[in-house]
């Protein structure tokens, strides 16, 4: 085949189809194989609106009755200038919003619902959503894992690399995603990732935003072959909203949706269908043009007069302003109208008989054997939902302990600033001895302790965000539930966040000389890890909710100043106003941890009385001179159980970690 600008469409050198379909392993894969013929896929009158902001102006619509059909093993485009609606619409066809009452979506005459499809398909957003410490292979590698958890480690290197060699990613499969301090793969290499973790795990349907953003024309053809050559060999159904395609990529696709500005539909027909449609209207295609972007010089409302535009056949001596650009679209849009009338060109208006009349033979197409649905289900029937929530839950903490050796940014930096608070602590406060004058010292290491280390858990937000936005990428196509994300995080946090404790509590508490013994010390760290535990889980819960790190980390300072205030060191418990004694004071897991500390470190201790026999706090022993670590405690009014303390501060980490599953199926609703 050839354009009018005489290129070829199928002498894109280095991946032919030939060579995809060897890629992709399929035996005999070809133009439609594995495609029940008069299957569809329909979206009918999908609209969406805002509501205006109350009291000010009318609602905004973003999608205005859009219909579309989609065969299997064909690509549909959608495009449209920027703002027009594209990822709104795609995201109404993934039931990620709800449309306006009146939408339906059937496959094969069923109407699916947003279970169905979340279980059929797969959606490919706009933004990347990945661990820049992985490399491209393990990054997909986990994806397929995670989808399929009983694929033997071949059969997933195999499936890999076959993905990788039909994306065009082999060259880079074993470098890293890039982090912040290390560059990794380009911006068009992270699209074809994330398309690759899509396509691994071969979804019936494909909806795809901007999958060819950021990739040169070459890269963006051999993606989108790619796509379609897994399209036709497993009867997929393939939506994807592009911007300005090559005329090779243009012609990969089988049928185009034009929408002006307000998801108002301008062209819904075959993509070769386009250029005759430009000419019935008047304004056609140049030979030199692609159509496409021909006929998107008519519905850009945001630049001015598209007939200005070098190439539209027209010419313009007036100055072209929003107006006219506006009205552009408009006339685009009423002559789509008027021809639909006139000829069969929409699929919505040729659908219409066909629906029912084929409505009968659909129901017998049966899934693909490699469909994501049927595999899924042939895994979940053999593993239960027990075994899967497990292997799911190995997997994501297999992954995410790499993200944290690996992570030395988020991790490592962590840990050394562990370090570095227990080196300040023990050259600050060393050797506190056993006078008297000591014991505010010794109450200031415990709270400082435990206020700033919980304080510190601020500093895991970056890397949560991160893990989170791979999360909610992939728990919304399917792989995988809240639980098993919640339960890999909590079971990768214990280890490393002990790790930081006993860094620290190694450090600092025999250079300071708290408590002599290894129970002590054991005690010490013990009760200081379960602090640790409930702030990092508070943190999670605080980022889960509000995903925008400056704000996450204000609002995490904030209530830990807060657990600070009425954790009864800066003001004792029985002098806090009584609202706060009795209702925060008590929720405190600082307090809880705070009196653990100060508990273990002074019962059972004596300090010398230095300033002429006149103790610090009040004596039961003032004759010889001393006071004990009880005298202490008991002026203190800090009167606890260990036992039943840290049962307390367990239970509030347990209570955190619900809520932070809570909090993340929250937003993800
Ligand atoms: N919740 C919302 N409230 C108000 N306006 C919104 C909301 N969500 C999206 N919009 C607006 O709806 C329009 C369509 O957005 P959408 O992201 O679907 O466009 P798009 O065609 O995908 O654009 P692009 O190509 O730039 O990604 C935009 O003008 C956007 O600002």
């Amino acid at each position: 085949m050839s354009t009018s600008s005489g290129v070829s469409f199928v002498a894109m050198p280095p991946l032919g189809e030939k060579a995809l379909e060897h890629a992709y392993g399929y035996a005999g894969a070809k133009s439609g194989s594995g495609v029940a013929s008069g299957s569809r896929l329909v979206f009918r009158h999908f609209s969406y609106e805002v509501a205006g902001k109350k009291g000010k102006g009318e609602g905004k619509v973003l999608v205005d009755d859009v219909s579309v059909t989609v065969r299997p093993g064909e690509l549909l485009a959608i495009m449209g200038p920027s703002g027009a609606g594209k990822s709104t619409l795609l995201d109404l066809m993934a039931f990620r919003k709800t449309p306006r009452e009146g939408a339906v979506t059937q496959l094969n005459g069923e109407r699916l619902t947003a279970k169905s499809m979340q279980r059929m398909s797969v959606f490919v957003e706009q933004e990347d959503a990945l661990l820049g410490v992985l490399t491209v292979r393990e990054t997909v590698s986990y994806a397929l894992r995670l989808h399929l958890p009983l694929l033997s480690r071949r059969e997933v290197a195999e499936r890999v690399n076959r993905v990788l060699s039909a994306l065009g990613l082999q060259s880079c499969a074993d470098q890293r995603i890039g982090t912040p301090i290390s560059r990794g793969i380009s911006g068009g290499q992270k699209r074809r990732v994330t398309a690759a973790c899509a396509m691994v795990t071969f979804p019936r349907i494909l909806l795809l935003d901007e999958v060819t953003s950021g990739l040169d024309s070459t890269s963006a053809y051999q993606v989108v072959s790619a796509i379609r050559t897994l399209a036709r060999a497993e009867g997929m159904f393939v939506i994807a909203s592009i911007h300005q395609p090559s005329l090779e990529t243009l012609s990969t696709f089988t049928d185009l949706v034009l929408l002006a500005p307000g998801g108002r539909t301008c062209y819904n027909g075959p993509v070769d269908g386009l250029a005759a449609f430009m000419e019935r209207w008047g304004r056609p295609v140049g030979r030199f043009s692609n159509p496409s972007d021909h006929a998107m010089n008519f519905l850009n409302a945001d630049f001015g007069d598209a007939s200005a535009y070098p190439g539209t056949g027209r010419d313009s001596m007036g100055t072209s302003s929003a107006h006219d650009a506006s009205a552009n679209a408009h006339a685009f849009r009423e002559f789509y109208l008027s021809d639909c009338a006139n000829t069969s060109v929409s699929h919505d208006s040729a659908s219409d008989d066909e629906h029912a009349h084929t409505h009968a033979h659909l129901r017998a197409l049966s899934p693909t054997p490699n469909s994501k649905m049927q595999l899924q289900a042939r895994e979940h029937g053999k593993a239960g939902a027990l075994g899967t929530l497990v292997r799911h839950t190995l997997v994501l903490s297999e992954r995410t302990m790499l993200n944290y050796v690996r992570n030395l940014l988020a991790y490592g930096v962590r840990l050394g600033m562990y370090a570095g608070m227990g080196v300040m602590l023990a050259l600050i406060w060393i050797r506190l001895g056993n006078a008297d004058s000591t014991i505010n010292d010794r109450l200031s290491v415990h709270f400082y302790s435990v206020a700033f280390l919980a304080f510190m858990s601020v500093a895991g937000i970056p890397s949560f965000l991160e893990e989170r936005a791979v999360y909610y990428r992939e728990s919304k196509n399917g792989l995988y539930t809240t639980l098993p994300f919640v339960l890999s995080n909590t079971l990768v946090n214990l280890p490393f966040l002990f790790l930081c404790t006993l860094l620290f509590s190694v450090i600092c508490y025999w250079a300071i000389g708290l408590h002599p013994g290894a129970p002590a010390f054991f005690r010490f760290l013990a009760f200081l890890y379960l602090a640790i535990l409930a702030a990092e889980s508070q943190v999670q819960i605080i980022a889960a909710l509000i995903p925008i790190f400056v704000a996450a980390l204000a609002i995490g300072a904030f209530i830990n100043g807060f657990w600070m205030s009425v954790g009864g060191y800066f003001i004792k418990a029985r002098s806090l106003p009584r609202f706060w004694f009795y209702s925060f004071h008590y929720m405190d897991y600082q307090r809880y941890a705070f009196e653990l500390l100060v508990n273990s470190d002074l019962h059972g201790l004596s300090f010398r009385c230095v300033d002429a026999c006149t103790c610090a706090y009040p004596s039961s022993t003032p004759a010889s001179c001393t006071v004990s670590g009880d005298d202490v405690l008991t002026y203190l009014d800090v009167r606890i159980g260990y036992g039943k303390w840290a049962a307390i501060l367990i239970a509030i980490t347990v209570i955190y970690r619900i809520g932070l599953y809570f909090a993340l199926k929250a937003r993800s609703s």
